[in-house]
């Protein structure tokens, strides 16, 4: 569900396309409209006392002395309007300055290897964490970098979340604590009791009715289907939230079985609120997980979630805090147990008031927002990224010539190029060529710098490592006009994901990123100019159009050519241009929309408040691509001339 799932459309193209709805609006709605909750709001309300979980969770750490935390934070709980729950400063902090130092093993880190690896099926056998621990053995096909793992792990640990606050609930619930037949989920569920309750997981208690909905408003999972088609139509930000809802909808699919033998089986909990605790368990672990930025996750056992670090908001641009691992003395044995300390200190002077923020890691807008549920704001500058078709929808096989009107009506000069059989195999080519290209020139800068002396020398160096391979994305499209009786569906448009470095001031100190995110992109678009001039050949020799006919060899050959770079410059401007126009056409249609809706409902409610933080979400992710287009457009435009 991360960044890195962006790069494998070829390896994603068959699970998406069987679920392109996602997770069934009927199912979907049960969730939203839950009212089976009460009981255990009021089971919550006797356990605490109506104190906000995280206020407890802070307090009570504080009261450990193994735990340091600067006097100078304090805990501000705040609506989810205004970024949730937050880390601020009570007096001024200088540079430099430990504000935390939590022992992980005090503060009840959460990982999902080492709940797996301590269960023991042998000593009283668990549904949920025998199928999680046999999840998590399975090897998945081979994909190309690991995705499908990240994403699996993600999935285990969303799924041992809601396992442990369902437990947790229904030992609140049967009031017998410590009581009873004890089991490896229940003990640990007491263990973290108090983390568990301060996860965004079933609602929390609050006196206004309106409120008992979902805590996480803005995550995709809570969105409605019209949400996601209408708000979203045409940004990349549609098909990260298809994807996480497609995904997510297979995993429950997978799990409910288990699941229901575990918790529903047993009585006290209904099936509504088994939905709803996996749910939000995902919005947990997507929102609040993290691994080491060092690149040490647990010995690659995956992320880790830590309470009180957890409370930390992002800024990507100016963060004042960032976090590290320590272990005693050189034992790095300790990261793979999850023993150690981590430390947060501040990296700049924080003024009284002021929150503290880390950076969560570059992400582009659409994909913060398909796992934190916000777009960050603009502030000054930051990297921002946006897609461009590689090829037109509907590839024109003779703009040079005048078709009959014979040729015209059965389509015979134009083909569907966001049909899946006419892509695919020119997106492979395409793959190929640009890796080739990319070996080669790694291998010159390489030969260039044993040549000189010198280390090779990255020019940009701030941008980001994912921006230096090539990334293919797809947006949603409405079918052509040629093939849109006879395959009426929506279908996806390969394109090919383009980073630069944005600002909120008009001057053009940037352009030369966006040079560079031009020039980066090139190999891939050579190769599709290539492309089309061979389908445009073929056409022309032999009347048909076959995307089998396609010579691989002769791509690769363009990819590496300048020669190639006008036909490719258009393909990216004209790409740009369309893109342009719909998300500023789509974006229209979704304010439109948003006013009947807003007419009919009045939308005052707390649910009309958490569809207009939705809405502006949306115009966000659309806001954030635009950005990107539009500087690269006009840098596009200054080359030529
Ligand atoms: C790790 S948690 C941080 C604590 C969180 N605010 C809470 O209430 O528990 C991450 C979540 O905080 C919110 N968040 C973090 N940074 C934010 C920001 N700059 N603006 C708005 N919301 C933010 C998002 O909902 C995100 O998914």
């Amino acid at each position: 569900f991360g960044w890195s799932d962006h790069s494998s459309l070829l390896a994603q193209k068959s699970r998406i396309h069987h679920s392109n709805h996602g997770i069934s609006s009927s199912r979907h709605q049960n969730v939203l409209r839950s009212s089976s909750l009460s009981e255990a709001q009021d089971v919550r309300q006797d356990h605490q006392q109506q104190q906000h979980p995280h206020s407890k969770l802070w307090s009570t750490t504080l009261e450990n002395s193994k735990c340091y935390v600067n006097p100078s934070i304090e805990l501000a709980v705040r609506p989810p309007s205004e970024g949730g729950t937050g880390i601020v400063a009570v007096v001024d902090i200088p540079a430099d300055t430990v504000v935390m130092c939590l022992p992980l093993e005090e503060v009840g880190m959460v990982d999902a290897a080492s709940i797996l690896d301590l269960y023991n099926e042998e000593e009283g056998r668990d549904e949920v964490l025998t199928l999680l621990k046999d999840m998590w053995n399975r090897k998945e096909l081979a994909t190309s970098e690991g995705n499908s793992e990240d994403g699996k792990r993600l999935a285990i640990f969303a799924g041992i979340i809601a396992h442990l606050q369902l437990t947790r609930y229904k030992d609140m619930k049967s009031n017998t604590s410590g009581e009873g037949v004890s089991s490896y989920a229940l003990n640990q569920s007491r263990r973290l009791a108090l983390f568990l309750d301060a996860m965004p997981l079933l609602p929390q208690r609050d006196d206004n009715i309106n409120s008992r909905t979902h805590p996480f408003p803005t995550h995709y999972l809570y969105w409605t289907d019209d949400e996601i088609q209408i708000l979203l139509r045409g940004t990349i930000g549609q098909t990260k939230a298809r994807e996480v809802r497609a995904g997510i909808g297979l995993v429950v699919r997978e799990w409910s079985s288990s699941f229901l033998e575990e918790h529903f089986n047993n009585g006290d909990i209904t099936q509504t609120q088994i939905l709803n605790a996996i749910f939000s368990a995902f919005t947990a672990v997507l929102s609040r997980s993290f691994g080491d930025s060092a690149g040490r996750d647990l010995n690659g056992k995956g992320r880790m979630l830590v309470p009180l670090v957890d409370m930390l908001n992002h800024d990507g641009e100016d963060p004042n805090v960032r976090w590290t691992w320590h272990v005693g003395g050189d034992d790095e044995n300790g990261i793979e147990d999850g023993k150690g300390d981590i430390v947060v200190t501040t990296l700049s002077e924080v003024k009284t008031g002021k929150e503290l923020f880390k950076c969560y890691g570059w992400r582009p807008s659409w994909d913060v927002a398909s796992s934190y549920g916000f777009v960050p704001r603009l502030s000054s500058q930051r990297w921002e990224c946006s897609a461009i078709p590689l090829f037109p929808a509907e590839l024109d096989l003779a703009p040079d010539s005048i078709a009959t009107p014979n040729q015209k009506a059965n389509h015979e000069t134009t083909l569907d190029l966001s049909l899946e059989s006419n892509y695919a195999p020119l997106l492979k080519s395409i793959v190929d060529a640009v890796e080739t290209v990319n070996e080669f020139k790694d291998r010159q800068a390489i030969d260039y710098a044993i040549a000189k002396n010198e280390t090779t020398n990255k020019k940009n160096i701030d941008r980001p490592k994912q921006l230096d391979r090539l990334q293919l994305v797809s947006l949603f499209q409405p079918p052509p006009k040629s093939t849109a009786k006879k395959y009426p569906f929506l279908r996806r448009q390969p394109c090919v994901v383009i980073g630069t470095k944005i600002q909120i001031s008009l001057s053009d100190e940037n352009d030369h990123y966006h040079c560079d995110a031009i020039n980066s992109v090139l190999p891939a678009f050579r190769a599709a100019a290539s492309a089309i001039s061979q389908l445009r050949n073929n056409h022309q020799r032999f009347g048909n159009a076959n995307t089998s006919q396609i010579v691989a060899s002769q791509m690769t050959m363009a990819a590496g050519d300048s020669d190639w770079d006008v036909p490719a410059r258009q393909l990216i401007m004209e790409g740009i241009s369309d893109r342009i126009q719909n998300l500023v056409d789509d974006g229209t249609n979704a304010k439109a929309w948003l006013a009947k809706q807003n007419d009919a409902t009045g939308m005052t409610d707390r649910n009309g408040e958490h569809g207009r933080f939705r809405a502006d979400m949306a115009s966000d992710v659309r806001e954030a691509e635009l950005k990107v287009l539009r500087v690269l457009l006009k840098e596009l435009l200054n080359g030529k001339r």
